[in-house]
């Protein structure tokens, strides 16, 4: 690699691309005005360059215990993922010295003492097992202006009847019996929020403003655009009036109209929208118990991103610090920072063992080259791999792990709520996106206490070829009232020019799918 992009790593990148203060490169506590000092800035010193032979892991191989879930003995054995040489070993590495990982072993450094990698699991799979490890966080009251995009986790039942009182639904007059009617003298008429009105003998009219109170004894309210006042003491219909004008309960809102005292207007998991928030207000509220968002720490792994202006040389624009922090948002988590580290082992380490996130993202670094230090970092806070790769492309090497909860250990007793959890989203964009949907999106649900959306499926207009023994998550445009689903152009993994214009990913299973074959299709969040 050319010596440029080593020099300083991400912390000298950042300050001299500028980057402002709500994402910077790196640095303490990045968009949280310095509140966690304990966290250095993450590449301060300069990171190994990749294809060096890796910096020994202080705890590699030493806290094995937690790192699979399994016996698995790599992504290799069963053929299915071809083995592959570690990063630092790809032709177009410099320096890359690194011997190939054994067949059935991880690659990177401290290759004797490190567990077998995890077996990967069937793409479903992967989801049920992210969609259990949480369950729905204790539940708060916030006030109404707070409760946005949160999930209601009690019922909203109304504490009044709506409409409170029988209201004009229409500027007009309000009548008793049909006319034409003698005019109550009342100079503005009954007005909204007004107290009680007069009642309405028979055969009289009283002007009234839409909300207001109606009179008792009113039968109807008629519209101002259907009748007409007679110098001031009649009322009569015009001739333009509909024939049903003045008809018994004519423009009134009865009282319980929309709900009584005591009715179930919404249900726990309901997302707590603008409409739920006006809808909650008009029945009584003043706050609403929800379950709380889960608070994501998005870490961008990777020496050769830059934050900002064109690509230069051998480095790229960082295309997930702006993708994920949105996306996890848009799935209902609260994004807390995104902090870019560079390839610092140790920048990683002390993010990792020092978050106060329910959940940590990881972007890039999850395979097994020299410096992909996702997995040793997990060995080393002795956190417990659930999904150790997932049979899907793009995506593979996605995983999801539980860290050491709130309370202490991994696996104690009740501590899965407790618990903090990490996503290793691999480094190639669309890749990345698969993590979302695959790990995050159940995950974040479960915790959030969002219900699973309804499954959506649609026929696929055209063939989509798939991997002999993997899951592809294809992105397709799909309207509901359309013929299918259309298979979009450049998906490939390291694209995001098909996702930025899809409505979809569709699920194509193991061998491909003819054209007209149903598939499963997951909705993007927005
Ligand atoms: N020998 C093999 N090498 C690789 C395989 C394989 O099967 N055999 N799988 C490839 C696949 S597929 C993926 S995905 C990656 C996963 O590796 P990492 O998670 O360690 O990702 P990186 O190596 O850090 O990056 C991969 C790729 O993505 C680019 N990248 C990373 N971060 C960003 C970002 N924030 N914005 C834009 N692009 C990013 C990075 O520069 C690399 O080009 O492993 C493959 N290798
Ligand atoms: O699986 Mo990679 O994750 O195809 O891009």
């Amino acid at each position: 690699m050319p010596s440029e992009r080593r020099r300083g790593g991400a912390a000298a990148a950042s300050a001299a691309e500028g980057d402002g203060p709500a994402r910077r490169a790196d640095g303490p506590a990045t968009g949280r005005g310095g509140t966690e000092p304990s966290r250095r800035a993450g590449a301060s010193r300069p990171a190994p360059a990749k294809g060096a032979p890796r910096r020994p892991s202080p705890a590699a191989g030493t806290t094995g215990a937690g790192a699979g879930t399994g016996a698995g003995t790599g992504a290799g054995q069963d053929g299915a993922e071809p083995s592959r040489p570690s990063r630092g070993s790809r032709p177009d590495t410099p320096g890359a010295g690194a011997p190939p990982p054994p067949p059935g072993r991880a690659g990177g450094g401290a290759r004797g003492a490190e567990p077998a990698a995890p077996e990967p699991v069937r793409w479903g799979e992967a989801r049920r097992v992210a969609a259990r490890t949480v369950t729905a966080a204790p539940p708060r009251t916030l006030p109404l202006d707070r409760a946005l995009h949160h999930v209601l986790a009690a019922p909203v039942e109304a504490l009044t009847d709506l409409p409170s009182f029988d209201t004009s639904a229409m500027d007009g007059w309000a009548v008793s019996g049909p006319g034409p009617w003698r005019l109550s003298p009342a100079a503005h008429g009954i007005l909204a929020g007004q107290a009680e009105p007069a009642p309405l003998s028979d055969g009289s009219a009283v002007r009234i403003a839409t909300g207001a109170r109606i009179p008792y004894g009113a039968t109807a309210v008629v519209r101002r655009e259907h009748a007409r006042e007679d110098g001031g003491t009649r009322l009569r219909l015009t001739d333009a009036a509909p024939q049903h004008t003045a008809a018994h309960g004519a423009d009134i809102r009865p009282r319980g109209q929309e709900c009584r005292s005591g009715d179930q207007l919404l249900t726990p998991g309901t997302p707590v929208t603008p409409a739920v928030l006006g809808l909650a207000a008009a029945a009584g509220y003043d706050q609403l118990t929800v379950t709380p968002r889960p608070r994501v720490e998005v870490l961008v792994l990777g020496e050769e991103l830059l934050h900002r202006g064109l690509p230069r040389g051998d480095r790229i624009r960082d295309a997930l610090g702006p993708l994920v922090g949105p996306w996890l948002e848009a799935l209902g988590a609260d994004v807390l920072v995104t902090r870019r580290l560079g390839d610092d082992a140790e920048a990683l380490h002390e993010a990792v063992a020092t978050t106060t996130a329910d959940l940590v993202v990881t972007t890039g670094g999850t395979a097994h080259g020299p410096a992909d230090h996702v997995h040793p970092t997990l060995r080393r806070v002795g956190a417990r791999v659930l999904v150790g790769g997932v049979r899907v492309r793009p995506g593979h090497p996605m995983l999801l792990a539980t860290l050491a909860g709130r309370a202490g250990a991994v696996g104690a007793v009740g501590a899965a709520n407790a618990a903090r959890h990490l996503i290793g989203l691999p480094g190639n964009p669309l890749a990345a996106v698969s993590g979302l949907v695959t790990l995050a999106a159940p995950l974040i649900r479960s915790r959030s206490g969002r219900p699973a959306p309804p499954p959506v499926h649609a026929r696929l207009t055209e063939e989509v070829q798939g991997h002999p023994r993997d899951t592809r998550l294809v992105p397709v445009t799909h309207a509901a009232d359309s013929a299918g689903a259309v298979p979009l152009r450049y998906a490939g993994p390291a694209m995001l020019r098909g996702i930025a214009v899809a409505t979809h990913l569709a699920v194509v299973p193991p061998g491909g799918a003819p054209s007209g074959t149903p598939v499963q299709l997951l909705e993007l969040p927005w």
